[in-house]
């Protein structure tokens, strides 16, 4: 396991805007099939919202070993995820994504599920990328396509 100090000096150079280019611009974020990670993560994510489960069949490539908690509500869940009355939706008041980073994507299906999201990150530039995004200011990375995505896959038009 690495020290907190190795860590910090990993994500020194850690480059936003690379980062965005090289995990969320076609062609992983190529939303024509969910043979593509992008739009399969998106998938997953909704799914796990909406029902506690990740349901999605398969990994695509380029994917690693994926590690999946148990499911809401199951014996091995953890007490702070609390279920729906109906036991399905994944669902709260406050949702802390730890590590951020300077994305939003992953933030999309909780917001029906959560009324407060806070999104953190340890490094100054990735804050500062999702404050960009945040203000609309001219050169933030576009989530539009993302947001359209989660759209039709939820069954929003
Ligand atoms: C690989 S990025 C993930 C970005 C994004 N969530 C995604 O799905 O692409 C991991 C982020 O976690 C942040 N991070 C690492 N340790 C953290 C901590 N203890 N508290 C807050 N952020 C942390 C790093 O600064 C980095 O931006």
């Amino acid at each position: 396991m690495s020290s907190p100090a190795a860590l910090r000096e990993g994500y020194e150079h850690f480059d936003p805007r690379a980062y965005l280019r090289n995990n969320y611009l076609p062609p992983r974020a190529d939303f024509s099939s969910e043979e593509f990670v992008v739009p399969w993560k998106l998938r997953c994510l909704a799914e796990t919202f909406a029902s506690g489960e990740r349901k999605a069949a398969g990994t695509p490539s380029g994917v690693g070993k994926l590690r999946h908690g148990a499911p809401a509500g199951s014996s091995s869940a953890p007490p702070w995820l609390s279920r729906s009355p109906d036991g399905c939706e994944i669902r709260g008041r406050t949702l802390i994504d730890v590590g951020s980073g300077p994305t939003i994507y992953q933030l999309l299906s909780a917001c029906d599920h959560f009324e407060e999201i806070v999104a953190t990150d340890y490094l100054a530039v990735n804050r500062e990328e999702l404050g960009r995004w945040a203000r609309g200011e001219p050169g933030a990375f576009d989530w539009s396509p993302f947001i359209q995505h989660v759209c039709k896959i939820e069954g929003r038009g």
